[in-house]
């Protein structure tokens, strides 16, 4: 999908929603174990009753590399119905990945090609021809960690090289990089102090923002700083939606949570105008 398509799908939903689908069977309604397979009857309830709310999903793929061979089989269900039903939405394959050129190139070929994701989460400790590999598929989209939302980005990612934090020496670095412009950046919005700064360095660039609902992270504060020109911002709930119920109402429940948050989008888009 082209940035510009992604531009457009936000203006015309009034939202920047990503829905997480970090599914977990101990978490999901238990009637649902009895069905075939019931990961992707979960995700398909899901999405039908929260599609009109978001702009896009992003399985984590932990939770279906967990299951194995059958929890990939529920992955690339999940993303062809995706790709089948609502080919405007964008698609984030949540997989942390990266390393040396030659196998990064066969990790961008099973995301982008065999599983049709828009785009793939990657880790930037490997450098430049770690990344590159990605970056080298047309319409297709990196998305760098650069300060995550967890505890841990304290420990290496705002300590400073030289005299700047490491995570601006990777925000920096990487505009440099052959096809960057297929770069976007992971930022926790638990970190919202550090939207004012980031925005400066990247102006234009889409951050893929999760962090709000479950670990505490607040949409207002995020959007402050964060918005750009083009808002530029995909904010991801996981828990706070999917698991908003157990019950046969589920798929109601996420909708009622993935509307309140597109709704409160829509009062912080009007209030830029
Ligand atoms: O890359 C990510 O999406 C990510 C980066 C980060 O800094 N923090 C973070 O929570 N995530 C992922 O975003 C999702 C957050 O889930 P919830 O906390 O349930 O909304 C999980 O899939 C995390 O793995």
């Amino acid at each position: 999908m082209t940035t510009e398509s992604l531009i457009s799908e936000i203006k015309k939903k009034n939202s920047f929603l990503c829905v997480g689908l970090d599914v977990d069977l101990e978490k999901i309604p238990v009637f649902l174990l009895k069905e075939e397979d019931p990961i992707f009857s979960f995700n398909k309830a899901i999405i039908d009753a929260t599609h009109q709310y978001a702009v896009a999903y992003k399985p984590n793929t932990a939770f279906y590399e967990a299951y194995g061979l059958k929890g990939w089989q529920s992955l690339e269900k999940t993303i062809k119905y995706l790709n089948e039903n609502y080919p405007e939405i964008f698609t984030i394959a949540d997989a942390k990945r990266g390393d040396i050129g030659n196998t990064s190139s066969r990790y961008a070929k099973a995301f982008f090609e065999d599983l049709g994701f828009d785009s793939i989460t990657v880790a930037p400790y490997m450098g430049k021809d770690s990344v590159e590999p990605f970056l080298a598929f047309e319409n297709k989209h990196t998305i760098l960690l650069a300060l995550t939302s967890n505890e841990g980005a304290f420990d290496f990612q705002t300590k400073k090289v030289g005299d700047e934090e490491l995570y601006k020496h990777v925000l920096k670095t990487s505009k440099d990089w052959k096809n960057s412009e297929n770069l976007m950046y992971v930022v926790g919005a638990t970190k919202a102090e550090y939207f004012e700064e980031i925005r400066k360095n990247l102006p234009n660039s889409f951050l893929l923002v999760p962090g709000v609902g479950a670990q505490g992270g607040s949409l207002k504060e995020v959007c402050k700083y964060g918005l750009s020109e083009n808002i530029g911002l995909l904010v991801n709930s996981s828990r706070g939606i999917i698991y908003a119920s157990n019950d046969i109402d589920f798929a109601a429940a996420a909708a009622r949570e993935a509307k309140k948050m597109q709704q409160e989008m829509n009062t912080i888009i009007d209030g830029i105008r």
